[in-house]
């Protein structure tokens, strides 16, 4: 059989194009948040797993956090508890945090943790209650009603958000080069549980551990300009322009929030990435184009 010589010179390129972001990207941490499709779809699931692997290979940490969102709402309707949203959150009492916790911290931790044993990784899972790790306090929502004209708190049960991160035992595991696997939950001094918002940790985690990026995997090809294109490369001057002028709305806010809240601390760049495409994550670090937008703090 004779070499497809057109096939190799791709693969050499494509590689050696690379080399530069493995060479400044080495030793450094990159926080992944992993959601939407991408945790749904087999092929997806794979690829996935196949670039935090590599990433760890070529010597740069990957700390992975999950969402599980639909997998929560399917095991509550196996159950026959109703979900409830206000704001796009849960509604959780303390039996919806039950069954959020089991399938959270079991089921959807230990799928993404086997997936990436799977393909020679070291990867341990763990919810912040592990350690004490995430330390939440219950989040409280107001909503205005229009006739009485003042605002009344809502309670949406263990909803919770990020007080602190203590990094001592993920530092302790990515040294020792395993694979963190975060699940969103949180807990408070008493020892009760909080259902977090995923972008939220993965951002507050990427801030903590002084990361070089943030990427955050979603069903979007990339923040689009109002004519649709996607913008591939942002400064947080201009991300916060698109929020004033209503470019950017609605249910990104949140995600864009988290991303803009990264990188105005500490984190290098944000990365809103297209988790569609298999192997997102690789095409973003390695190559100059990447899959998404990037948001960082110096002028583009
Ligand atoms: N969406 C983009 N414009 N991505 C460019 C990525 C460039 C480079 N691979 C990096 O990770 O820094």
């Amino acid at each position: 059989m004779s070499i497809d010589l057109k096939a190799a010179q791709n693969f050499t390129s494509v590689l050696s194009e690379a080399l530069p972001y493995i060479q400044k990207f080495a030793g450094c941490t990159i926080v992944v948040k992993y959601g939407g499709n991408a945790m749904i779809d087999e092929e997806l699931k794979q690829s996935f797993a196949r670039d935090i692997v590599l990433l760890k290979a070529v010597g740069i940490n990957p700390v992975v956090v999950h969402g599980g969102g639909p997998q929560i709402g399917d095991l509550l309707e196996r159950l026959n508890i109703e979900s409830k949203f206000v704001d796009g959150m849960r509604v959780t009492t303390t039996e919806t945090m039950d069954v959020v916790e089991m399938v959270l911290g079991g089921l959807v931790n230990k799928e993404i943790v086997s997936l990436l044993n799977q393909v020679g990784g070291k990867a341990v899972g763990m919810t912040g209650k592990d350690a004490s790790f995430i330390q939440a306090e219950k989040l409280v929502i107001t909503s205005s009603s229009p006739d009485l004209q003042k605002s009344e708190i809502i309670d949406i049960g263990h909803v919770g958000k990020v007080k602190s991160i203590d990094t001592s035992y993920i530092d302790l595991l990515v040294k020792s080069d395993y694979i963190p696997v975060v699940a969103p939950i949180g807990v408070d001094e008493k020892g009760q549980s909080y259902n977090i918002n995923a972008d939220l940790v993965a951002g507050k985690i990427a801030e903590v551990l002084n990361a070089e990026k943030l990427i955050l995997l979603t069903n979007i090809a990339g923040l689009q300009s109002k004519e649709g294109k996607v913008l591939t490369g942002l400064s947080t001057a201009q991300v916060d322009a698109l929020i004033a002028d209503g470019t950017i709305y609605g249910g990104m806010l949140p995600k864009i929030g988290c991303a803009l809240d990264a990188v105005k601390n500490s984190v290098k760049s944000a990365h809103i990435i297209d988790g569609r495409v298999a192997h997102a994550t690789l095409l973003e670090i390695f190559s100059d184009q990447g899959v998404g937008t990037l948001i960082t703090n110096e002028a583009i």
